[in-house]
C-alpha cells in the first residue's frame, strides 16, 4: 500500500506539484491523469525518488521512503519509461537482467525468469535474446521495458506513460496484453497518461490533476456520474458516453438483469463479468452481425445472454441509479 500525503514540489519560483495527496491499496491500479505540465510525472518520480520531494510524504507498507536510501528503495519498485529507457548497447536479456544482477541472483535463476518474461510479452526468448534494442519496433522495445520493469518481481510498478510512444493501434493491443498479464495481477501499479482513454481502460481510481493539484480523486465512474467540479466535466465532456461504457462492468450491473434471460453451458467465447459494457459493444461491433455476447459470472456461476439495447439499459440506469 502506497501513502502520499501532502506532496509538494517547487522549483525556486515555481510549482511542479502542490500539496497531492492519495492512497494506492495493495493490488490496485491507480492513473494520474491530467494534460501536459499537470504535475503527474513529477509525482510519480517522487514516489520512488528520482526526484525528491521539496516537502510531505510518501509511506510504502507504513514505511517512510526517505527512511532508507534512494537506490535501495528504487530495487524495490519496479519502474517503466515513456521512451522505455532501455540501454541501446545492452541485449535483450542483458536489459532484462539488470536488477535481478544488483540484487544477487544467481546466473540461472536470472535465466529462467527473463526466458519466462519473454514468452508471457509474447517475444520468442531465442529470437530476441541477443538483439539489441534499436532493431526492435516501439511495442516489442515497450514490452522489453516491460519485461526489465518485472524482473525481480517488485510489489510495485510506476508507469509513465508507458504506451506514449506507440501508434493508436499498437498503443490498443500492448494494452490490453498489459491488462491481461498475469504479472501484473498482483502488483500496485501508478500509471501516469493524458490519454483518457487510457485511464478508464487501465484504472481502478484515476487522480485527475490540473497546475500541480488534484482535482479529483475518484473511481473512474466517480469522475463520469459524479464530477467533483467543473474543471472534470469539462475534462470529460464530449466522451463521456464512451467513458461511461468504460466505466460500468458487468459485476457493477449484474442484479440489474433479467434472471431467466439464460443459464447453462459456458460458451468459448464468453465474457467475464469483471469486464465492462464497452467491451461487450466491442464484441458485438467486431463479430460479424453476432447480436448477443454471452456473459459469465465466476462469482455466482451464472449467465446472461446481452443485445446492444440491454447494454444501452444498463448504462442508464447505472447513471440513475449513481
Ligand atoms: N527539473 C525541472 N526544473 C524546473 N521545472 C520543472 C522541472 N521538471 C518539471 N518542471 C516543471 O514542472 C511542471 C510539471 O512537470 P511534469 O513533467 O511533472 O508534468 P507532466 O504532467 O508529467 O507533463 P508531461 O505529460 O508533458 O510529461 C511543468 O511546468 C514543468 O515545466
Amino acid at each position: 500500500m502506497i501513502v502520499v500525503e501532502n506532496l509538494s514540489k517547487h522549483y525556486n519560483h515555481s510549482v511542479a506539484v502542490q500539496d497531492v495527496s492519495f492512497e494506492v491499496k495493495e493490488g490496485e491500479n491507480l492513473v494520474l491523469l491530467g494534460t501536459s505540465g499537470c504535475g503527474k510525472t513529477t509525482t510519480l518520480r517522487m514516489i520512488n525518488r528520482l526526484t525528491e520531494a521539496s516537502s510531505g510524504e510518501v509511506y510504502i507498507n507504513g514505511k517512510s521512503i526517505f527512511s532508507q536510501p534512494a537506490d535501495l528503495l528504487r530495487r524495490s519498485i519496479g519502474y517503466v519509461l515513456q521512451n522505455n529507457g532501455l540501454f541501446p548497447h545492452y541485449t535483450v536479456a542483458e536489459n532484462i537482467a539488470l536488477v535481478p544482477k544488483l540484487l544477487g541472483w544467481s546466473r540461472q535463476q536470472i535465466e529462467e525468469r527473463t526466458a519466462l518474461l519473454l514468452k508471457k510479452l509474447h517475444l520468442s526468448p531465442e529470437r530476441y535474446w541477443n538483439e539489441y534494442p534499436s532493431r526492435l519496433s516501439g511495442g516489442q522495445q515497450q514490452r522489453v521495458g516491460l519485461a526489465r520493469a518485472l524482473a525481480a518481481n517488485p510489489p510495485i510498478l510506476l508507469m509513465d506513460e508507458p504506451f506514449g510512444a506507440l501508434d493508436p493501434i499498437t498503443r490498443a493491443s500492448v494494452r490490453k496484453e498489459f491488462r491481461d498479464l498475469d504479472e501484473l495481477n498482483k502488483k500496485t501499479v501508478v500509471l501516469v497518461t493524458h490519454d483518457i482513454q487510457e485511464a478508464f481502460e487501465l484504472g481502478d481510481r484515476i487522480c485527475l490533476m490540473d497546475k500541480g493539484r488534484i482535482m479529483q480523486h475518484g473511481t473512474p465512474a466517480d469522475l463520469v456520474f459524479r464530477p467533483a467540479n467543473d474543471f472534470v466535466s469539462s475534462f470529460i465532456g464530449r466522451e463521456r458516453f464512451l467513458l461511461g461504457l468504460k466505466a460500468v462492468s458487468f459485476s457493477d450491473v449484474w442484479n440489474m438483469l433479467d434472471s431467466d434471460e439464460t443459464a447453462g453451458q459456458v460458451e468459448a467465447d464468453t465474457m467475464r463479468e469483471s469486464q465492462s459494457l464497452w467491451e461487450a459493444m466491442e464484441y458485438l461491433s467486431e463479430s460479424g452481425g453476432a447480436r448477443a455476447v454471452a456473459v459469465y459470472n465466476e462469482v455466482s456461476g451464472e449467465q446472461r445472454e446481452i443485445m446492444v439495447s440491454d447494454i444501452l439499459r444498463l448504462l442508464n440506469q447505472f447513471k440513475q441509479d449513481y
